[in-house]
């Protein structure tokens, strides 16, 4: 049994939640079941705190998890990110009220508040900075006006609730973030026996990704305006082409990114496709 860490609350849960099920996997209908066996798929599902699980993972004792890359690098745990999932993205920066300090390097004796001290440490360390961390647990943004800290660093996704607290950011972001599935580091070669198990399973999210990014469009064309129209939907590999019935026509089917499926189809109007039809994917093998 192939055995994965799930985040049990917060940002990350749902989401990941959502795709697992969108994968063909089992998933928990009570949020306070803590492990779920997926007899089936052979695969047991642990659910856990998002900030424990790189954790159980770089320990060895679970052999894939998904997290925030943030909560990764802030539990300085042995494992590594093995594949990017797309959502729960955010920035992590520096803020502090307007008319503070502007740089990391003017940071010198201040305080900083964080719910991630390690990343924060290990920031200030690369700038040659000697600055105060103070760990907080959330809701970080209050702690300036509550005189506990000069200066957050917090996560920042819409910029809204720096806003709301009247805080603005400081200098370039310290990392982007976004949920990852991660496993002990260089896990690969040592543990050969879970390895097809750990493929199949990123074969599957792979999928769900292809088929949310991507849509299925068909559309007839004049045969003298085949190659303009595949230009413009050169699928993955290459477009399906197929005669009509109707002489001087063919049939062309392609997958295109869902994002420019509206525009795509205006330019093949142009060109004269007819009868252009986007259809989602539900699932998918590249
Ligand atoms: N507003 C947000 N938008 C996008 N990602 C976010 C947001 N807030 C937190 N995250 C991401 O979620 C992960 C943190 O999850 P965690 O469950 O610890 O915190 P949370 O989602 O803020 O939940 P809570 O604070 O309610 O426990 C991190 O990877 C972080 O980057
Ligand atoms: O830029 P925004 O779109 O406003 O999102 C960022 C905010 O979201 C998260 O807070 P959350 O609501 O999880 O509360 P917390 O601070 O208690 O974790 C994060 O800690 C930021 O405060
Ligand atoms: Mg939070």
């Amino acid at each position: 049994m192939l055995r994965i860490a799930v985040p049990n609350k917060g940002s990350l849960s749902g989401p990941a939640s959502a795709m697992l099920h969108e994968a063909g996997y089992r998933q928990r209908k009570d949020s306070k079941e803590l492990v779920l066996v997926d007899g089936e798929n052979e695969v047991e599902f642990f659910y856990l705190r998002p900030r424990d699980i790189a954790i159980y993972v770089g320990s060895g004792r679970l052999d894939i998890g998904i997290t925030g890359r943030d909560l990764l690098l802030d539990s300085g745990a042995n494992a590594e990110e093995i594949l990017q999932l797309g959502f729960a993205r955010s920035t992590f920066r520096y803020a502090t009220t307007p008319g503070g300090v502007t740089d990391v390097k003017e940071f010198g004796g201040k305080t900083v508040a964080t719910s991630y001290p390690e990343i924060v440490r290990r920031h200030l360390a690369d700038n040659a900075v000697e600055a105060s961390v103070v760990r907080l647990d959330g809701a970080v943004e209050t702690s300036i006006h509550l005189g506990v800290a000069d200066v957050i660093a917090d996560v920042v996704e819409t910029g809204t609730s720096l806003r709301n607290a009247g805080l603005e950011v400081i200098g370039e972001p310290i990392l982007d973030s976004e949920a990852v599935v991660i496993r002990r580091a260089g896990a690969g070669g040592e543990d050969a026996a879970a390895e097809p198990k750990v493929q199949q399973f990123l074969r599957r999210l792979q999928g769900v990704l292809v088929a949310r990014r991507y849509v299925m469009m068909d559309y007839d064309i004049r045969v003298e305006h085949v190659e303009r129209a595949i230009a413009l939907t050169p699928g993955l590999e290459s477009p399906t082409v197929s005669p009509l019935h109707h002489e001087g026509w063919v049939a062309v089917r392609a997958m295109v990114p869902s994002r420019e499926a509206q525009r795509i189809m205006d330019e093949l109007y142009e060109l004269g496709a007819r009868a252009i039809l986007t259809t989602g994917i539900h699932a998918c093998r590249l």
